[in-house]
């Protein structure tokens, strides 16, 4: 019965997990007979820790010939250094400060992300669509925030939340 489920926090990985203290049975992922709603009610009476879904972020990244993909819509071989490209990085944020339209603005002019004809809006996702370092500075900023510059494969970012 969907009754004799509880949610236990797991003492290795610190995460949530199902358990039926009738079956003994236990499972990571929700069990099938569970409906959404009581999936929910399981999860916030265990006092387990709500991660948002899906967050939305937009991006400003200057590559750099480390870049997984050195070339962009701008140039088609991309040659500065690393530092060279945190300084040209730094220079943007400066401009931008705490300012969403500014920095809209300066990504559809300067990233080389081909995100940047939206403004260097990426849309929304999840846990696990994008690079690490990328994901989390995402979630670690509150819906309006701009992060400083951040490292990923493909080179270095300014991140700002927007959902
Ligand atoms: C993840 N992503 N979304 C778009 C995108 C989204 C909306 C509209 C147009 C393009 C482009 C990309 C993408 O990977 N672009 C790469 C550069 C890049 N690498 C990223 C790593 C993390 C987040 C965004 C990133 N963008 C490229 O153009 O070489």
């Amino acid at each position: 019965m969907s009754s004799d489920w509880e949610v236990r926090i797991s003492n290795s990985r610190g995460t949530p997990y199902f358990f039926n203290h009738t079956t003994k049975q236990s499972s990571w992922e929700a069990p099938a007979e569970l409906s959404p709603e009581q999936v929910q009610a399981l999860l916030s009476a265990s006092g387990a820790p709500k991660k948002a879904s899906q967050v939305r972020a937009s991006h400003l990244l200057v590559k750099h010939n480390g870049s997984r993909r050195p070339s962009s819509w701008k140039e088609s071989k991309i040659t500065r250094s690393k530092e060279e490209a945190i300084e040209i990085l730094r220079g943007y944020q400066a401009q931008i400060g705490t300012d969403a339209h500014k920095f809209s603005e300066l990504a559809s002019v300067h990233s080389d992300c081909s995100s940047h004809d939206q403004g260097g809006d990426l849309g929304l996702f999840g846990p696990g669509q994008m690079q690490k370092p990328f994901e989390e500075a995402a979630y670690g900023l509150k819906v309006g925030e701009i992060s400083d510059v951040i490292s990923t494969d493909s080179g270095v970012h300014l991140v700002m939340r927007t959902a």
